[in-house]
């Protein structure tokens, strides 16, 4: 072994079962990449600590900001996120070097004795924080004339399930991602149709993050890239930063790029936004030909999240959202 082996690179990172689970995960690519050492620094931000409700604290970037201080003061040399949880304006000091391939980007719904959404009785009670699977949520329950009670919670994976468990709840809705990083899948009666429920903008997918800076190391970084998923979730991102939304608005929005060598000759950008009781949603979607490249598909997947967000806006989508996060 060299004398002068290269010291381990630092991945911090929150301390949150999922959190740790996605950071040993890059980690691992990292190391199999580099052939470094990586080391994960913990590191607890706002959102993990906050008791409040995450729709009153603004959402925006609780879980990013101690992760982000710690890239800028050299504390970690890279981070993850889930990239639904980064604001949607990328500070200049921080480069976003990757946006690995996109884990299931669906909601999932973990309710008791296998039961799906349609199968739940009148007077079911469905747990869920989120503004935007409320919203969603009431209305597939109006639509199908149930009357489903939504009870607000909030808190990691193995406390919302233990609403189920403990039969305090009938149901909880989770992201499938967030199931399966943690190895609990197996748990979810249903995948929701996106159809139905759209998931939250850039769902499913990890943001690797450092400091701008470090230009080697972004560089190196960026091997995990994979630009279909960027280029999905820049449409989704462009939807929300273009109505002025933050991440714990009642907004959904979902991009389909086509794997390569599928024969599909359309890109397809859905986006939601609704009020949390259900009684009004503004739906829509936008389609765009295939691109050629993938710097072509990039500014596409920006013209198509602006123009939805225009049609959107011109429905009244910004009288729907409530108070703007900051
Ligand atoms: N807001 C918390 C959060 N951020 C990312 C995920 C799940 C994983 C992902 O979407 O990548 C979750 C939990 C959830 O919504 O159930």
């Amino acid at each position: 072994m060299s004398t002068n082996a290269p010291p381990p690179l630092k991945l911090g990172t929150r301390r949150s079962r999922l959190a740790m689970a996605q950071s040993g995960q890059v980690a691992e690519r990292v190391r199999r990449l580099t052939g470094r050492p990586v080391e994960l620094v913990e590191i607890t931000t706002f959102g993990d600590v906050s008791r409040e409700h995450l729709a009153r604290i603004g959402g925006t970037g609780v879980f990013v900001s101690a992760l982000r201080d710690a890239l800028l003061g050299g504390g970690i040399d890279f981070a993850v996120h889930s990239l639904k949880d980064l604001p949607t304006t990328q500070p200049e000091q921080l480069a976003l070097a990757a946006v690995p391939v996109r884990e299931d980007p669906r909601d999932a719904l973990v309710a008791r004795d296998g039961l799906t959404f349609e199968e739940l009785p009148d007077g079911a009670r469905v747990g869920t924080g989120s503004p935007r699977r409320m919203a969603q949520l009431a209305a597939w329950a109006r639509s199908l004339g149930r009357d489903i009670e939504i009870v607000p919670i909030r808190g990691n994976v193995d406390t919302r399930i233990g609403y189920v468990r403990s039969g305090e709840l009938d149901a909880v809705v989770l992201a499938a991602a967030g199931l399966r990083r943690v190895g609990l899948i197996g748990e979810a009666t249903e995948l929701l149709d996106p159809g139905a429920v759209l998931p939250a903008p850039g769902q499913g997918a990890l943001a690797i993050e450092c400091a701008a800076s470090r230009t080697d190391l972004a560089a190196l970084l960026a091997e995990l890239d994979d630009p279909r998923t960027r280029a999905a979730v820049t449409a989704e991102r462009t939807l929300l930063a273009a109505l002025e939304a933050g991440c714990s608005a009642p907004v959904g929005a979902l991009a389909d790029i086509p794997e390569e060598g599928q024969d599909v000759t359309e890109l397809r950008l859905r986006g939601v936004v609704g009020t949390t009781d259900g009684t009004t949603l503004v739906q829509l979607s936008t389609t765009g030909r295939v691109p050629a490249s993938a710097g072509e598909a990039l500014s596409l997947a920006q013209a198509m999240g602006r123009e939805l967000a225009d049609e959107m806006l011109a429905k009244g989508a910004a009288g729907l959202m409530g108070e703007r996060a900051h």
